[in-house]
């Protein structure tokens, strides 16, 4: 975890300018209208001055090799926070990974098939685009019990959810519970008799490119009739400010969620924000939003970041899970990060 520290290089702005203040001038405005505006950019210069620097920072140049990191107040380099490390997707990856999935041949590093998504959605809106791939039988029978034993070994409770910045339990956005499964160690490239959990994560490295270095530790997740995890972003905004936001949640670039069983009824996974397509749903009844079924084995793959910004969420990466009806869901979520895990860069000696 680094230390929170301002970057450097970086100053205080010289100039001010308030836009609000510049516009009034060039517009015809009463006294009253010009008074307001000047108020309310006074207003805010004071509530930035009261916060401690960086809450004030000056709009930086912005290309591929200076990332911008914004959580709304503060802007710093990415490689201030993960100690020089170099992003995992850089300005047009996440597009390549797409054509890659749905028009190459990506082979099973275990068993040598093909690994082919058996469904793929794609939109594009207004230039930015969200897509979504579903492999069945991504996991075999044993993959999948290995994940739901390990999960069990850990202990399933309330899941944390982050609010405004501090974990919270017993969150009524999320009534499921979860475990983290232990960090997974460099792994020997060469036996396709490794252990199930290994064969699966291999698997991940192979179709998105992302080795585990730059995985967040897996996330087994349970709910049971009832529960639910309403509409969130997997991906947290990068912040130096917020510490925990630095070490669990900040640049998941790609969620890979794996069902580890069928569900009857309900339980969907639905992206609210991402309209359904006609075609590929003939039920009227079914809201008129992509949603997926659970099904074992299963793995469902969706960015959560910008193809031309990977620094920044994708709205339409939006997703909750439906409430389950009946029965008992499993899944689990790997989440692929923009920079190397900091809990893995100091335990495995990856920082400077
Ligand atoms: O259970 C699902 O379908 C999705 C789970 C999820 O969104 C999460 O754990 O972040
Ligand atoms: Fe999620």
């Amino acid at each position: 975890m680094a230390k929170q520290r301002k970057p450097s290089g970086a100053t205080k702005p010289s100039g001010w300018s308030v836009p609000g203040v510049a516009w009034a001038k060039s517009v015809s405005l009463t006294e009253f209208q010009r008074g307001f505006l000047t108020g309310a950019a006074l207003c805010a210069l004071a509530a930035a001055a009261a916060a401690s620097w960086p809450a004030v920072v000056t709009k930086r140049q912005r290309n591929a090799t200076e990332p911008r990191i914004d959580d709304g107040s503060v802007e710093v380099e990415a490689d201030m926070v993960y100690r020089g490390a170099q992003p995992t997707w850089r300005p047009g990856d996440q597009n390549a990974l797409y054509r890659r999935l749905t028009a190459e041949e990506v082979l099973d590093p275990g068993d040598g098939r093909v690994l082919k998504p058996t469904s793929i959605v794609d939109r594009i809106q207004h230039f930015r685009s969200f897509w979504a791939l579903e492999f069945e039988r991504f996991a075999d029978e044993e993959e999948v019990e290995a994940l739901l034993s390990a999960g069990e070994a850990v202990g399933f409770k309330q899941s944390a959810i982050r609010n405004r910045g501090t974990l919270a339990s017993n969150d009524t956005r999320r009534t499921s519970t979860s475990a983290f499964l232990p960090e997974r160690k460099p792994g020997g490239r060469s036996s396709a008799d490794a252990d199930p959990i290994e064969r699966f994560v291999r698997r991940v490295e192979e179709i998105t490119g992302i080795t585990r270095e730059r995985h967040e530790r897996m996330q087994v997740v349970r709910y049971e009739a009832g529960q639910f995890y309403r509409p969130h972003h997997d991906s947290s905004p990068f912040s130096i400010n917020r510490s925990v936001h630095n070490r669990v949640g900040a640049g998941r670039i790609l969620t890979a969620f794996l069902y580890l069983s069928d569900v009857a009824e309900g339980g969907r996974t639905r992206f609210p924000k991402v309209p359904d397509d006609a075609a590929r749903t003939k039920k009227p009844a079914r809201a008129p939003f992509l949603s997926f079924q659970p099904r074992r084995g299963t793995l469902l793959l969706w960015p959560n970041a910008l193809d031309d910004d990977p620094w920044t969420n994708n709205a339409f990466a939006e997703h909750e899970a439906m409430a389950v009806d009946e029965g008992v869901k499993y899944g689990a979520n790997l989440w692929l990060l923009q920079y190397p895990d900091a809990l893995v860069i100091k335990s495995w000696g990856l920082g400077k």
